[in-house]
């Protein structure tokens, strides 16, 4: 009967002998006429020195590690690698990292009378405490800390670079201090670069634990800052929003200020992204209309408390310009080298102009798939990253505040209700317009699936797997087309005081205008947006691809180029909100589903 395990071979063992061993083994179990570099060895009967023929073995060295041929010459106690960072044979050392006293060295001469004597022997111990001391030691520190805030009443320093000195008691008496390894009297006194206390505590934030949405919290109710206006009765149905924090983020599209929202109607965080380069940049500032309005939000700006700190307003973004260390509501001029006040009146600063452009504004709904991983189901990655260019973009600034400016795909949209009738997409004699830093802002509203949530939105890809489209899917699944709402959105836009001066609007969705319109918002225009594949090639997102080298923007490409350079992208993982363009002829049905079913503003290519 065959055997059922399989036939050990020494080349397919893990341990397989290798030629070396071999001839090893050859060596030790052969007579004594082969054992070559082994002369002067006695032959196993014990009759002397073997007269063997040469035979040269390959070499079997070992790595040497040259600290351990150190600490054996210098004859020390164990010392491995792990101990090279401690520090040897200094007074008060450790001997070991788990004694919690640090050896002394009178205890050292106290071996015997000989010891004095003999050569000093090299003892290695380290310098640095255990773990336990350092620990005790560490919370010492922060209680101490922790006192001297309560004491001066102040929450924290009011610079961001100032640090919290170790108190001098751990550094003088104990061993050696567990936040430094070296230690002597006339070490330089060292800091921590940190306060230990958590951030939270001291500019009485709510800890991560506690936080849920600054509406469903108690912090709400005692709160007595009016937060969005008047309070009309129609007022009082309308969310609440506040900004809880802003942070500069640099893009591939500039220096934008992403802003977290809380908001009264649910628990999502939504977001703003502003693009507003005058507040950074003092070039900016000096190429766009005198006087012009930053964007900025009223409810992350206003008092929050009693007493705030200035910490307290840096750490959660409510400066002017740019936060630098020592800059810190400043912003600094790099061509001069001079720091310029941004907090100054801006009204002299700037082109003169009759009036300035409008912010272009994009509702935008969350989509992981799109957005982040890349899937060309749908357009959404690709509009973010276009919505973001576009509003970066230097606009045409006209001075004739009747001509308008349209993509080509507004003169093609049906007009709407309450809107101004599109205009052709190109004035014809623009009065030499100057072209003026971008403004606006894309709110990012987390309404998954067009508010379905995800998991919703990947049943109903399985069932446009079957046939159906992206309308019918969600119906099936017992949904609306589309269950999103606009006024947290608008709210957001009233927050950041865009609300009444007449937003471009970035869409092809009626529903949005009429959404957005319905909670108050002016909306002075309608911006279609066209699917990159449908205008063809790669001007749009250029900025990206130019940065990166993988596009020459301008000069005429082919089509096999152009997805080439696409592939090329995608395969790079540049961007994958849409640095390229989606396409597919998933992409197709859902575009031409948006039209036919949701009446998007937009018309399809013959193409298609
Ligand atoms: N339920 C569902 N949601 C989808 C699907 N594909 C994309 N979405 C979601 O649709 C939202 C984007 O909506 P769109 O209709 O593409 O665009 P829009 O924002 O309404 O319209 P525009 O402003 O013209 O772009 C995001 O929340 C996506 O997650 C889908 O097949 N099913």
């Amino acid at each position: 009967m065959p055997s059922l395990m399989p036939a050990r071979s020494p080349h397919t063992s893990h341990n397989s002998a290798q030629q070396a061993d071999l001839d090893l083994l050859a060596l030790l179990t052969s007579d004594e006429s082969t054992l070559g570099p082994l002369s002067g060895r006695r032959g196993s009967n014990g009759a002397g020195p073997v007269n063997a023929k040469k035979k040269v073995l390959p070499r079997r060295d070992s790595p040497m590690d040259a600290l351990m041929i150190s600490a054996v010459i210098a004859g020390s106690g164990p010392l491995t690698r792990h101990h090279f960072g401690h520090g040897m044979a200094r007074p008060g050392a450790y001997t070991s990292c788990d004694q919690s006293r640090p050896a002394s060295p009178s205890r050292d001469r106290e071996d015997g009378p000989s010891a004095a004597q003999s050569p000093p022997k090299v003892i290695m111990k380290s310098t640095q405490a255990p773990r336990s001391e350092r620990l005790r030691l560490e919370r010492e520190a922060r209680q101490a800390a922790a006192q001297q805030n309560t004491a001066s009443g102040s929450a924290l320093s009011t610079s961001p670079t100032d640090s919290i000195s170790i108190p001098r008691r751990s550094l003088d008496k104990g061993p050696i201090s567990p936040l430094s390894s070296s230690f002597g009297k006339d070490r330089p006194k060292r800091k921590m670069s940190m306060d230990p206390t958590p951030i939270t505590q001291t500019l009485q934030m709510a800890s991560p634990a506690q936080q849920t949405n600054f509406f469903h919290s108690n912090a709400a109710s005692t709160t007595s800052t009016a937060m969005n206006g008047p309070t009309s009765a129609s007022a009082q149905v309308r969310p609440k929003v506040r900004c809880m924090a802003r942070t500069r983020v640099p893009t591939p599209h500039g220096e934008v200020f992403l802003h977290l929202y809380h908001n009264s109607h649910d628990m999502k965080e939504h977001l703003a992204i502003v693009i507003d380069p005058v507040q950074l940049d003092p070039q900016a500032r000096a190429a766009a209309p005198k006087g012009r309005k930053e964007i900025r939000s009223k409810s992350l700006d206003e008092k929050w408390r009693e007493g705030e700190t200035e910490m307290e307003r840096l750490v959660r973004g409510a400066y002017t310009g740019r936060l630098r260390p020592g800059a810190e509501g400043r912003i600094e001029e790099e061509a001069e080298g001079e720091d310029v006040d941004m907090t100054q009146n801006h009204e002299e600063v700037g082109i003169d102009a009759q009036e300035d452009v409008k912010a272009l504004v994009r509702i935008h709904s969350e989509c992981f798939t799109g957005e982040t991983i890349g899937s060309m189901r749908c357009d959404c990655g690709e509009q973010l990253d276009e919505a973001l260019r576009s509003i970066a973009e230097p606009q045409p600034l006209v001075h004739s505040k009747t001509v308008h400016l349209h993509t080509s795909v507004d003169s093609l949209a049906p007009s709407i209700p309450g809107l101004p009738t599109p205009v052709p997409s190109r004035p014809e004699t623009p009065a030499s317009p100057t072209h003026v830093p971008g403004r606006g802002v894309v709110i990012y509203m987390r309404q998954e699936g067009r508010g379905i949530g995800l998991l919703e939105k990947i049943r109903a890809y399985n069932l446009q797997d079957l046939g159906h489209d992206t309308v019918t899917a969600n119906l099936m699944l017992g949904h609306g087309a589309d269950e999103r709402k606009y006024d947290v959105a608008a709210e957001i836009l009233r927050d950041l005081g865009l609300a009444d001066e007449g937003v471009r609007l970035l869409t092809n969705n009626p529903e949005k205008v009429e959404g957005l319109g319905r909670e108050g918002v002016k909306i002075s225009e309608r911006v279609g947006m066209v699917p990159r594949d449908w205008i063809g090639g790669h001007t749009h997102g250029l900025g990206l691809g130019h940065s990166h080298g993988i596009l020459h923007g301008g000069a005429a490409v082919s089509e096999e180029e152009k997805e080439y350079a696409d592939w090329r992208m995608r395969r790079a993982g540049v961007g994958l909100i849409g640095a390229g363009k989606a396409s597919g002829p998933e992409l197709e049905k859902y575009l031409r589903t948006k039209v036919e079913r949701m009446g998007h503003m937009i018309d399809i290519p013959d193409k298609l």
